[in-house]
This record gives structure tokens, C-alpha cells and sequence, in this order.
């Protein structure tokens, strides 16, 4: 790093225009050129050109990347993330498909998933999302129940310890109190947001960004949009049977070494599909990911 230089931390991203917290204050920043590849979660070396300005010169190297896809490009989600938690609610439903597009994204990317159901104070569709969440369970996925209205205290008492030492993200459907949960487990949120979102001149529109909180003791915590899409055109075949969790155990049995395991016979990944050790919905998504890898237009 070249002594003009300092290197602080993206908390949060609005198109092409940053936040970042260089030695304790908020510095917008911009890119060289179009770059823009920077995420939130970023380490980064700038260049001050003026007290609260900087240019962004370079990204250090990341721990962990989370992105989804489409078609033709990706999305950065979050860099040097820890850990995901995806937050699910008793109502309104939540989709299965996004949640195990995260999951996949997740073990993509060597990040840890936690599932938080969300309004277990809500006795219609309880059950029905605690048989839901079933199938990741059964992959070794932790679910936490909490109630972030009814039941505060008993949230904080679940979810806090879980932060420490870690960089969490956060993410979950419109409507299944993800908000909620982050004015419980960071204090200000509220403040933090409405002054990151004057200095970024986001308008009215207060929720469209990403933007990462620091708690104390050196843990972080990213809120992102909610969405509803989760593209993952990016991750090639190898990687997609890779990041089937509940696939492991089987790659490497099947007869053919370049095994799909779509239609091939002797396949140990239909093997368990059939003998229900592979829930149906977890085999159809992986179908639909090999699709969507083979149509990627970058
Ligand atoms: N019954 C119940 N309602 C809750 C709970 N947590 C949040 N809610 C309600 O659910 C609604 C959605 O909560 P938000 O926190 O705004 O949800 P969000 O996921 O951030 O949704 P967006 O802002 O649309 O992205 C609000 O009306 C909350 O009051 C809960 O534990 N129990
Ligand atoms: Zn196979």
C-alpha cells in the first residue's frame, strides 16, 4: 500500500457508489473506470481526494465471495461472510427454491448456513414450515425458531451468540421480519441506516442497499435487500453437484466418473433420490441449476 493510501471496509453499496469506514469514519468512494466489482464486506485500499472522498484502488484479497446470477451477469452479494442466515417465516410462505438456491450458493462459496424461522408466535403454518424445513435439517442445517415481535428477548438470547466472531448475512423474502430481527441485533440500525443512506444519496429508497453493521467485539452483520430471484448461473457443473450438501455422500459412486446423475444408469445420486435419502425438490433444483449453467452468456 502506497503512503497516500489507506485501507478500510465497504459497509454498503448503492449501484456504483460506496460507503466505506476508513480508521473509524465514513468515506464515499468510487471505482477507477466502470469497475464494479466491489461488495459490501470489501477490505479496500483508497485514495483520499478529499475529507470524506476516496477513489477505490484495489480490493484485497477475500475470504468468501456471495454472489448470485442471471443470465448475463452477476450480482455481488456480500464478500468475506462467514456465515448465512436465511430467514424463513411462518407466513407468509416462504419459497423452498430460494432457500435452497442460498444454501447452494452458500456451500458454493465455503460459507456456513443457519435457517432462522421467523413468527413462530404465529399458530397457523407453524407446523407446516417446521415439516418444511425438514429437508434441511436432515442435510445438517441448523433452524432456530424465534419470534422477533412476540418474543424478543428470546430472539436476542437465540441469535446473539451466534454473531460472535462472525460476519453474518442476512437474507430472506420480502415479508418474513428480516428487518425486525436487525433492530433486535443491532442496536441504532435504524440511525446507522438513515445516515449511511443520506451520504449515499439513495433517495427515499432506504432499503434497496446492502450495508453491513459492526457490533461490538469485531463481529459484523450485512442486510441486503430482500429478493426474488436467486440466479446461479455462475456455478459450473463440477461445482453444482459440489454444493448439494445431501449429495456428498454419494459423488464418486456412480458408474460413470462423468455422471450427471439426470438419467444415467447405475447412478448413486438417483440411487438415494429413489431409496428418499434425496428429497425430490433438492434433485429437481439441481436439474434446473445444470440448465441454467449451460446458458450463461458472460
Ligand atoms: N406475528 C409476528 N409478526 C412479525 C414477527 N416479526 C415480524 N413480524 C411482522 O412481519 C411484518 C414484516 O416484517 P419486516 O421486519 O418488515 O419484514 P422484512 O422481512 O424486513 O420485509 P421487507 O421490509 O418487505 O423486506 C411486519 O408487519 C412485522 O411486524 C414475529 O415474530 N411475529
Ligand atoms: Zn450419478
Amino acid at each position: 500500500m502506497k503512503a497516500t493510501q489507506k485501507s478500510g471496509i465497504v459497509i454498503a453499496a448503492h449501484g456504483r457508489h460506496y460507503l466505506a469506514d476508513v480508521e473509524g469514519s465514513h468515506v464515499q468512494c468510487v471505482t477507477r473506470g466502470k469497475k464494479t466489482n466491489v461488495a459490501v464486506g470489501d477490505i479496500v485500499d483508497v485514495t483520499a481526494t478529499s475529507p470524506d472522498q476516496a477513489v477505490i484502488d484495489k480490493i484485497q484479497e477475500r475470504r468468501t465471495l456471495l454472489y448470485r446470477s442471471d443470465q448475463y451477469k452477476s450480482k455481488l452479494l456480500a464478500a468475506n461472510v462467514t456465515q448465512l442466515f436465511i430467514v424463513v417465516a411462518t407466513e407468509p410462505s416462504f419459497s423452498d427454491d430460494l432457500v435452497s438456491r442460498a444454501t447452494v450458493a452458500a456451500e458454493a462459496a465455503g460459507i456456513t448456513v443457519r435457517l432462522i424461522l421467523n413468527k413462530v408466535d404465529v399458530q397457523d403454518g407453524l407446523e407446516a414450515a417446521r415439516t418444511r424445513l425438514k429437508v434441511y435439517e436432515a442435510m445438517d442445517y441448523p433452524v432456530h425458531e424465534v419470534s422477533a415481535a412476540a418474543a424478543p428477548e428470546h430472539a436476542i438470547a437465540t441469535l446473539a451468540p451466534l454473531l460472535q466472531g462472525q460476519s453474518t448475512i442476512l437474507i430472506g423474502q420480502s415479508g418474513m421480519g428480516k428487518s425486525t430481527l436487525i433492530n433486535l441485533l443491532v442496536p441504532d440500525a435504524d440511525i446507522a441506516t438513515r445516515e449511511i443512506s443520506a451520504k449515499l444519496d439513495t433517495g427515499k429508497h432506504t432499503t434497496t442497499f446492502t450495508r453491513l453493521y459492526h457490533l461490538d467485539g469485531g463481529a459484523s452483520v450485512i442486510d441486503s435487500p430482500g429478493f426474488q430471484e436467486f440466479g446461479l448461473y455462475h456455478l459450473s457443473e463440477g461445482m453444482l453437484e459440489r454444493a448439494f450438501r445431501d449429495f456428498q455422500p454419494y459423488l464418486g459412486g456412480c458408474k460413470y466418473y462423468n455422471c450427471r446423475h439426470l438419467v444415467e444408469p447405475q447412478c448413486a445420486i438417483l440411487d438415494a433420490l429413489a431409496a428418499g435419502k434425496i428429497a425430490p425438490l433438492r434433485h429437481e433444483l439441481y436439474g434446473q441449476l445444470l440448465h441454467e449453467s449451460a446458458q450463461t452468456l458472460y
